[in-house]
């Protein structure tokens, strides 16, 4: 695996949960479909509930992850990655900073920012450290219709910072392959995920599409 990839981080399908898509009871299984599907991060965004029903469903949603192997990432809240040992964070422009959550969480925590359609805050991300940088949305989001569009051609120019690169917004097994040949190592993906009924099928196909565009899984001989 290329040298941008590290702390168990690799290109392919990042899995992001919603409440109003998976209700509590589901989450677990769910998730357990996106992972048997070839997803091989998964965030845990959660903008509701109590902190006590977060604490329980990032615990265990932390206890899966572990067993298979795939890292979470708990969305906004530092404390919350801490306290269920989750791998890393995800922070917004609007969130905590990386610097409190890095000083939080430690130097071998994941820690992603959204960087909407910025090369500058792109730099900016990669000279705090960020482990990858995410843009996006690039389609129509119905979990997230406010979120500013991007386009895809900041995906070629975040290339220069060396770090893995997350597109998000809208994604499906229909229109991710040109993200991924414009430069995306990660897509994150809800509702092209959790709003199925097939989740292992959707992400099955969604992993397919690195297999089938993602230049770490082409041989140069
Ligand atoms: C992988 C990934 N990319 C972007 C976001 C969005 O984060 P943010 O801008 O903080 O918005 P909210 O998700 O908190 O509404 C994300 N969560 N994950
Ligand atoms: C959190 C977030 N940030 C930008 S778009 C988005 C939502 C992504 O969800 P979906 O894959 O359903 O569009
Ligand atoms: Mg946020």
């Amino acid at each position: 695996m290329s040298t941008l990839f590290s702390k168990g981080l690799r290109p392919g399908l990042y899995a992001i949960t919603d409440n109003t898509l998976t209700p509590p009871n589901q989450l677990v299984s769910a998730v357990e479909s996106a992972i048997l599907g070839g997803a091989v991060l998964v965030q845990y965004r959660d903008k509701i509930s109590t902190d006590i029903e977060r604490l329980r469903q990032a615990a265990d949603l932390q206890s899966l992850c572990q067993s298979a192997g795939v890292p979470l990432i708990i969305n906004d809240d530092p404390e919350l990655a801490k306290r269920v040992g989750a791998a890393g964070v995800h922070l917004g422009q609007s969130d905590r900073s990386l610097t409190e959550a890095r000083q939080l969480l430690g130097n071998q925590a994941i820690i992603g920012l959204t960087c909407h359609d910025s090369i500058e805050l792109a730099r900016q991300a990669d000279r705090t450290g960020a482990d990858y940088l995410a843009f996006g949305r690039f389609f129509h989001s119905g979990t997230k219709p406010e979120a500013p569009p991007a386009n895809k051609q900041v995906l070629a120019q975040a290339r220069q910072f060396q770090r893995p690169i997350t597109a998000i917004g809208g994604i499906n097994a229909d229109n991710g392959a040109e993200l991924i040949c414009s430069g995306a190592d990660l897509l994150a993906v809800v509702g092209g995920l959790f709003g199925h009924q097939d989740i292992e099928f959707q992400a099955r196909r969604l992993s397919q599409l690195f297999s089938d565009h993602h230049p770490l899984f082409h041989s140069h001989s």
